[in-house]
Parts: structure tokens; C-alpha cells; sequence
């Protein structure tokens, strides 16, 4: 799957997005090593920080049907730049996705900013940090 297809899947999925509080929906659609697809958008709720981002349910989603490795993920919403993916979402992501993992944002003007997990999360906090140098 191309980058033009990833984003295009992003943008299919972004129309089930349930946002009756901001009224912002956004898609992802992230590819596995072995070229599944899984798809997300952002789910909303009453007590809004409840929210769930695109790009964490996507994740979430992989996650939890056995795939740890990743390939591509595209995320999609109506913004003047390339939207860019909150904290919370680039702390998920470093988890799980390796330094070059290639993110494309984008809008629907068809501006595409694509970036590494590096990039968009330097000196990011991970597994390593919760060892101490004498163990
Ligand atoms: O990259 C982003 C940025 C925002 N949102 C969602 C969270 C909330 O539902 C709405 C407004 O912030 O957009 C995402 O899903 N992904
Ligand atoms: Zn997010």
C-alpha cells in the first residue's frame, strides 16, 4: 500500500468519527510489518478528556490483535497544515514504533508533511529510562 492509499484509507475511516463535542474528526490508518491494515478515528465523550484520539485507537486496535510491528501510519483531518498529532498520541507512538517509522500527516487540501517517529517525539521517554544505570 502506497502513501496516497494509506491516506486515503485515513480518510474513509475519518467519516466514522464520533465528535458531537468538537466537531473535529480525524482518521489514521497505520500498516503492520506484514502489511495489515488497521484503521481509526477519534471517538468523543461527555466528559471530554475521556476522548480518544485516531491515531491511539488505530494503535490500540493493532495492538490488541496480536500486531507489535509497524510500518506506515497516515493521519487525516481538515486542517490548514498537516495535522500534527497531539503528545499523548506521540508518547503511544514511541512505544511501539521504531525511531525511522515513517508518520505522513495530512489535510484535505492534500498537503502531506511526512516525518519519523524520531522527529515527531525527540528524547522521548521510554522502557530504557525505567532502568537504573547500576542494575
Ligand atoms: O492528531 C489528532 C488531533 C486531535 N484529535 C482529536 C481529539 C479530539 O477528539 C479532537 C479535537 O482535539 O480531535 C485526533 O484524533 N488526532
Ligand atoms: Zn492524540
Amino acid at each position: 500500500m502506497n502513501q496516497e492509499e494509506l491516506i486515503q484509507q485515513a480518510k474513509e475511516i475519518r467519516q466514522r468519527a464520533y465528535t458531537p463535542y468538537s466537531k473535529f474528526p480525524v482518521g489514521a490508518a497505520l500498516v503492520t510489518d506484514d502489511g495489515t491494515l488497521f484503521t481509526g478515528c477519534n471517538i468523543e465523550n461527555a466528559a471530554y478528556p475521556v476522548t480518544c484520539c485516531a491515531e491511539r485507537v488505530a494503535i490500540f486496535k493493532a495492538i490488541s490483535e496480536g500486531h507489535t510491528k509497524f510500518k506506515e501510519l497516515a493521519v487525516v483531518a481538515d486542517t490548514k497544515r498537516p495535522v500534527p498529532p497531539c503528545g499523548s498520541c506521540r508518547q503511544v507512538m514511541s512505544e511501539f514504533f521504531t525511531p525511522k517509522m515513517k508518520i505522513h500527516t495530512s489535510n484535505l487540501h492534500g498537503d502531506i508533511r511526512t516525518m519519523t517517529m524520531e522527529e515527531l517525539l525527540p528524547f522521548s521517554f521510554g522502557a530504557m529510562d525505567l532502568t537504573h544505570e547500576d542494575e
